[in-house]
C-alpha cells in the first residue's frame, strides 16, 4: 500500500514533528560515524525549505539507569546537525515541559529545535519504550503534524513513533523511510537467488529471533560476530568468554535442526584474553576456545568458507559487524567479507544494514561497493522476514 510522504502535505507555518533515527555509533563520547544524520537531510531540508517549523528527536542508545543519561544526551549530535544544514539547530535538554513548549511556540516558519533522547523516558518505568500513552499523546499536542523518517526504529512500537501518530491527525513518510521503504521492499519481495543472508553483530537476543522466519526466505544464512556464539554453546562447544545469550541456546538449537544445513557457522575465530584494543590476538579452531578467552572476529578458514558461498550469491543482506571491528586488530574478518561483496556487486544486489554495520564499511572505505546501505538493521532484517512494521503501518496511506 503506497504511504503518503511529506510531498502531500502543506508544511508552511506549520509546526512539524520529526521523528529521525540518529542513534548514531559513538566513541570516546565523539561521533564516529554520521551516516544517519546525512540520511535525514533531504527531509529535515525539504521541512524547512517549505517554511515548516522543525521539531526534530530520536533516540539515542538504550537507557536503563542514571548513569546512562549523560553519555547519550542528544546534545552532541544537534551540534553535528548545526553544521550539516548551516543553520542553527535550538537544543532543548529536557523531553517536556513548559521550556519545551515556549521554544517550540517561539519557533518562527523555516527555524528548527531538537529535543533530547526520546529514550530519558525510559528511566522510569520504560515510558517511550513500552509505548505509554499519556507520553505519545503529549508528544503529539507539541505538533500540527507528524513526519516519520526513522526507518532504522521502524521495527519498534514505541512512543515516538506509533504513540505520537495514533494522537495526532496526519502522519506522513519522510524521504528516507520511502526510500528505504521502496529500495528494500522491490529487491526483497522477489529476490534473485541464490539469496544470502548475513547475521553478526551484538543484539543477539533481539536478532536470533528473526533467523526462523529468515530461514523460509532465505537460501544461506551465514552466522559470524557476537551472534555466533550461542550457537556454538548450542553445538557443545565450550567458547570461554565470549559473548553468549544463555538463555537462548535452546532455540538456537532448534533453528540448526530445522535449519537443515542452511545455517553456516565458522569453523574458527579470532580470541583474546581481554576486550581490549591492545590484546593480543590468536586463531582458535572452534574446538579448542581457552575458557579465559573471547570471541573477537571470524577466522581465516571461515573469511574463506563465507566468500565461496557469497561470490555465487544474486542477492545479499548483510546486518552485524562478524567482529569486533571498531579495534583494527579485529577487524579483518568484516573487512574481508565487506570487501567480498564488493566483488559480486556487478551481477547481484548487495545491501548492508545497521548502525554499526553501515559504520563499519564505511570506516573501510568500501560503502560505494554495495547496491543499498540501509539505516536499519534490525528493521531491514524484520522487513526481510515479511513482517508489518509498526513505524511504517502508522503512516498514513494514499
Ligand atoms: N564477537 C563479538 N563479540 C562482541 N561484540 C561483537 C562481536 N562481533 C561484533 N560485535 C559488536 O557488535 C556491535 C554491533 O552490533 P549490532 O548493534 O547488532 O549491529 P548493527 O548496529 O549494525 O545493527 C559492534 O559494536 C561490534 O563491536
Ligand atoms: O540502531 C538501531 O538498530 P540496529 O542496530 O538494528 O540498526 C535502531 O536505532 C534501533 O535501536 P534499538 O535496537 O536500541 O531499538
Amino acid at each position: 500500500m503506497a504511504k503518503k510522504t511529506i510531498r502531500d502535505i502543506e508544511l508552511k507555518g506549520r509546526k512539524v514533528l520529526i521523528r529521525v533515527d540518529f542513534n548514531v555509533p559513538l566513541k570516546d563520547g565523539k561521533i564516529s560515524d554520521e551516516n544517519r544524520i546525512v540520511a535525514a537531510l533531504p527531509t529535515i531540508n525539504y521541512v524547512l525549505e517549505h517554511g515548516g517549523k522543525a521539531i526534530l528527536f530520536s533516540h539515542l542508545g538504550r537507557i536503563k539507569e542514571e548513569k546512562d543519561l549523560e553519555k547519550n544526551s542528544l546534545e552532541i549530535v544537534a551540534k553535528r546537525l548545526s553544521e550539516h544544514l548551516k543553520q542553527n539547530v535550538l537544543f532543548i535538554n529536557e523531553t517536556r515541559g513548559p521550556k519545551l513548549e515556549s521554544a517550540i511556540n517561539g519557533l518562527k516558519d523555516g527555524e528548527i529545535l531538537m529535543f533530547e533522547n526520546t529514550r530519558f523516558e525510559d528511566l522510569n518505568g520504560k515510558k517511550e519504550s513500552k509505548n505509554d500513552p499519556e507520553l505519545g499523546k503529549y508528544w503529539a499536542s507539541l505538533g500540527d503534524v507528524f513526519v516519520n523518517d526513522a526507518f532504522g526504529t521502524a521495527h519498534r512500537a514505541h512512543a515516538s513513533n506509533v504513540g505520537i501518530s495514533s494522537n495526532i491527525g496526519v502522519t506522513v513518510a519522510g524521504f528516507l523511510l520511502e526510500k528505504e521503504i521502496n529500495f528494500i521492499g522491490g529487491t526483497l519481495e522477489n529476490p534473485e537467488r541464490p539469496f544470502v543472508a548475513i547475521l553478526g553483530g551484538a543484539k543477539v537476543s533481539d536478532k536470533i529471533e528473526v533467523i526462523k522466519n529468515l530461514l523460509k526466505v532465505a537460501d544461506k544464512v551465514l552466522i559470524g560476530g557476537g551472534m555466533a556464539y550461542t550457537f556454538f554453546k548450542a553445538m557443545g562447544y565450550e567458547i570461554g568468554t565470549s559473548l553468549l545469550e544463555a538463555d537462548k541456546v535452546d532455540l538456537a538449537k532448534e533453528l540448526l535442526e530445522i535449519a537443515q544445513g542452511k545455517i553456516l557457522l565458522g569453523d574458527d575465530v579470532i580470541t583474546a584474553k581481554a576486550f581490549d584494543p591492545e590484546s593480543e590476538k590468536n586463531v582458535r579452531s572452534i574446538d579448542s576456545i581457552p575458557e579465559d578467552e573471547m570471541g573477537m572476529d571470524i577466522g581465516p578458514r571461515t573469511v574463506e568458507k563465507f566468500e565461496s558461498i557469497i561470490k555465487d550469491a544474486k542477492t545479499v543482506v548483510w546486518n552485524g559487524p562478524l567482529g569486533v571491528f571498531e579495534f583494527p586488530r579485529f577487524a579483518e574478518g568484516t573487512r574481508s567479507i565487506a570487501q567480498a561483496l564488493t566483488e559480486i556487486k556487478d551481477h547481484a544486489t548487495t545491501i548492508i544494514g545497521g548502525g554499526d554495520s553501515a559504520a563499519a564499511v564505511i570506516q573501510f572505505g568500501l560503502d560505494q561497493g554495495f547496491t543499498h546501505i540501509s539505516t536499519g538493521g534490525g528493521a531491514s532484517l524484520e522487513y526481510l522476514e515479511g513482517k508489518l512494521l509498526p513505524g511504517i503501518e502508522c503512516v498514513d496511506n494514499k
